[in-house]
């Protein structure tokens, strides 16, 4: 049984593909127009939640933990090719760990780096696009084993009133290169606001039409990459909110060395932006990380660090990091009483972790069980 606000996507979802009323929906806000159901979405969802939601955990290293070879240029996306069918497990896992937003498996798919394989702009567009169907058939498959009984009484009972949404990853000009940048944030001289807008403006506008919920820009390595986002947003029109997550390598500030603040500033600015926060980055900055943005934003503080350990590129694996065996679950209470909201995980981290996180914030849960992080 689908609850009321997943119903209330569905033909939500329909409203903003057929008719053209979305754009009467205005409001008033801050001194501009806003369309209402934007700016609210992201607290209407949290209202939904209870206050705080769950956010899914690592996608790339967990298609790899199935077994997938991502030892390519598309990473991750490879899987919309190859294996769409674990790209469907990985979201299914999260949400029977209790996630309520799912992000999709586009963080490293681009038109750009589609047809650099061979495929045509119209079969990349179509994988865009497939890549927010196949998270949304993941939904209806978890709600269909709600009513199914397939599950306990207790759990479905639990998991059938699970509001979810359904998040349009977007990663960096830097995942795209796949040459290291995505971790530094240099571009070089060469690459503009410009550059960035036009790599990134054809993909964002098929997500907006793809029927997701929102978009999530993740692991931004610079100031110029999010100025760019903003810009799109605003000059494009994108009629769905987005949210604005930075990478640290230090608790202060993003890889390129522009500060956390200076970055949070621009997605604080901009009025798509529903929730600002920090993916991807060691759980032992994250406490320091927030107090930083609350000092610049009231928006809602998403946070999904990785699992503390550190990618060896040259090597192609993972080292443990200064606190890899630290219980990064028993942070969460902490990163919520500094005023963050969403709470996931990012590279390495597994539906285990997302599990924990959801008991911590439902209450079950306060003293967090350790979670080991498999190798
Ligand atoms: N959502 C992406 C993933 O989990 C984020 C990658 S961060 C380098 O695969
Ligand atoms: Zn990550």
């Amino acid at each position: 049984m689908h609850n009321a606000f997943s119903r209330s996507k569905i033909t939500s979802h329909l409203r903003y593909s057929s008719t053209p009323s979305y754009r009467d929906v205005h409001t008033l806000f801050m001194g501009s127009l806003v369309k209402e159901e934007t700016s609210s979405l992201m607290t209407k969802f949290l209202e939904k939640c209870g206050g705080y939601a769950v956010v899914d955990g690592g996608f790339a290293t967990e298609l790899q933990r199935h077994g997938a070879d991502i030892n390519d240029p598309l990473w991750s996306a490879k899987c919309l090719i190859t294996s769409p069918h674990l790209v469907t497990k990985v979201h299914l896992d999260y949400l029977e760990s209790g996630a309520n937003i799912i992000i999709t498996a586009s963080y490293q798919a681009t038109i750009q780096g589609f047809v650099a394989k061979g495929l045509s702009v119209g079969e990349a567009e179509s994988l865009l696009r497939r890549s927010v169907e196949i998270a949304y058939e993941a939904r209806e498959i978890f709600y269909n084993r709600c009513t199914k009984g397939s599950w306990d009484f207790d759990y479905a009972g639990k998991a059938s009133g699970q509001p979810v949404l359904v998040a349009a990853s977007v990663g960096s000009y830097g995942a795209y290169l796949a040459d290291g940048s995505e971790y530094s944030g240099i571009y070089g001289d060469s690459v503009s606001k410009e550059t960035l807008k036009d790599f990134h403006r054809r993909r964002v506008q098929i997500l907006e039409k793809s029927g997701a919920d929102l978009i999530a820009f993740e692991a931004i390595p610079n100031k110029l990459e999010a100025e760019a986002y903003a810009d799109l947003l605003e000059e494009e029109e994108i009629d769905i909110p987005a949210w604005f997550s930075f990478t640290s390598k230090d608790g202060v500030s993003v890889p390129r060395g522009d500060s956390v603040v200076e970055c949070a500033k621009v997605a604080d600015s901009c009025k798509k932006v529903v929730a600002i926060g920090i993916n991807c980055t060691s759980p032992r900055f994250i406490h320091d990380l927030i107090i930083s943005l609350r000092q610049v934003t009231r928006k809602p503080i998403v946070v999904y660090p990785n699992s503390g350990e550190v990618y060896d590129g040259l090597n192609k694996k993972w080292i443990s990091g200064e606190e890899s065996e630290e219980d990064f679950v028993s942070y969460v209470s902490k990163w919520r009483d500094e005023g963050a909201s969403l709470f996931g995980g990012c590279c390495r981290t597994t539906p285990n972790t997302i599990r924990a996180i959801a008991k911590v914030l439902s209450g079950e849960c306060p003293a967090a069980s350790k979670i080991k992080f498999e190798q």
